[in-house]
């Protein structure tokens, strides 16, 4: 495989509702494409995952077109790759970056999974024909908004429920929602908004036989979080904490988690995800694909990903139409009764619309 042309797309898309977390309300997704293009013409597609604001990782739009412009797509330009794993090598002397790094890995994986008459689930190792999907909900301004909203997805047949937790929004809703759904899987995502000081209120959240509770203190510890699972019954999930096999290998060594949830642009694409997959498969720590409100090529990848079998439980890939009027692939990504059947086409296994592509581009550049 030798990629000849890669072209970058900022890309602005209405999203159908708000999501707002714990670090700002997003109405517009902000991101850029990447499309790979190999010698004998093949398209391989990526996307970058970071926010226009430095809230959930230090990474940007901006700072990811950066990257991609100045320091990765030259690294990778005309160079001779037999397989996509050799990317994380020829990508190892930039420092972290991994949403960047992922966008255009991810890119070559599809050219590669296509090229090779593969979908990228095969490409992966992955055998799952279908796999489960929960939802992510936003904070809600009020309790009864919440209730309904979840009552409209545990209607559509999602696996799981994600609320969002944080401090004077948390047990009092958490009380309501399993006293509302006494039998549906809930868990909650706190991104980071508590510390330690905050053990005996997280330890009142054991009441309400919780999947997990997510990334409840800093987003770069792992000490801290050992110590509070120690107090909790509810299994502690890590998120932004893990950005790396190593990083997955010290909190499961330290105890720091029972569970992770892998995405992709935040380990650094698919071949550390896989090896995050594959260390948490050999020490029984279950993983689901985390969602960054993709686009349905994103959303594609994750399908992909969430085919590998220690991904065993439901993840955020809901359906294109949960945040999108009209998604950039077709067909569009669509769970039916919390499950979305996984596209045996090759590459990704979705068709990219160029037109819709085109419609919601702001700016492009190409590099030959
Ligand atoms: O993509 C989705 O549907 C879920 C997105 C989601 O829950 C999150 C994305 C980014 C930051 C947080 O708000 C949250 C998370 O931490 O998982
Ligand atoms: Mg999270």
């Amino acid at each position: 495989m030798r990629i000849e042309k890669v072209t970058l797309r900022l890309m602005e898309m209405e999203m159908k509702a708000p999501f707002t977390t714990s670090f700002g309300t997003f109405k517009t997704r902000e991101f850029i494409l990447v499309e790979a293009v190999d010698a004998d013409g093949t398209s391989g597609w990526g996307e970058t995952v970071a926010f226009n604001v430095p809230f959930y990782s230090e990474e940007t739009v901006k700072t990811n077109w950066h990257m991609l412009e100045d320091y990765l797509i030259p690294l990778i330009l005309h160079k001779e790759i037999e397989h996509p794993d050799e990317v994380n090598e020829i990508f190892a002397p930039i420092r972290k970056n991994n949403m960047a790094k992922a966008a255009i890995e991810g890119a070559i994986w599809d050219v590669y999974a296509k090229q090779n008459n593969m979908s990228l689930a095969e490409a992966l190792g992955g055998k799952r024909e279908s796999i489960d999907v929960g939802i992510s909900i936003g904070i809600q301004d009020t309790v009864e908004e919440l209730v309904e909203i979840v009552r409209g997805f545990v209607n559509e047949g999602y696996k799981r429920i994600k609320v969002k937790i944080k401090p004077d929004w948390d047990v009092e809703v958490m009380r309501t929602l399993r006293s509302e759904f006494p039998d549906t899987a809930i868990m909650a995502d706190a991104n980071s908004a508590y510390s330690l000081n905050d053990t005996a209120l997280l330890k009142q959240l054991d009441e309400f036989d919780l999947m997990m509770i997510e990334q409840p203190l800093a987003s770069d510890d792992i000490i801290d979080h050992a110590k509070l699972q120690k107090e909790l019954s509810t299994p502690i999930c890590l998120d932004e904490s893990i950005h790396s096999l190593e990083d997955a290998k010290k909190a499961v060594e330290l105890g720091s988690t029972k569970i992770i949830n892998i995405k992709i642009g935040r380990v650094g694409g698919l071949t550390e995800a896989v090896k995050i997959h594959d260390y948490c498969q050999e020490n029984n720590i279950p993983v689901w694909c985390g969602g960054m409100l993709e686009s349905g090529i994103g959303r594609a990848h994750n399908v992909a990903l969430t085919t590998l079998p220690n991904f065993t439980l439901p993840g955020d890939t809901a359906s294109s139409s949960r945040y999108w009027e009209k998604d950039l692939i077709e067909p569009e990504v669509v769970s039916v009764d919390g499950l979305i059947e996984v596209p045996k086409a090759k590459g990704i296994g979705y068709e990219v619309n160029l037109e819709t592509v085109d419609q919601f581009t702001v700016d492009k550049k190409e590099f030959n």
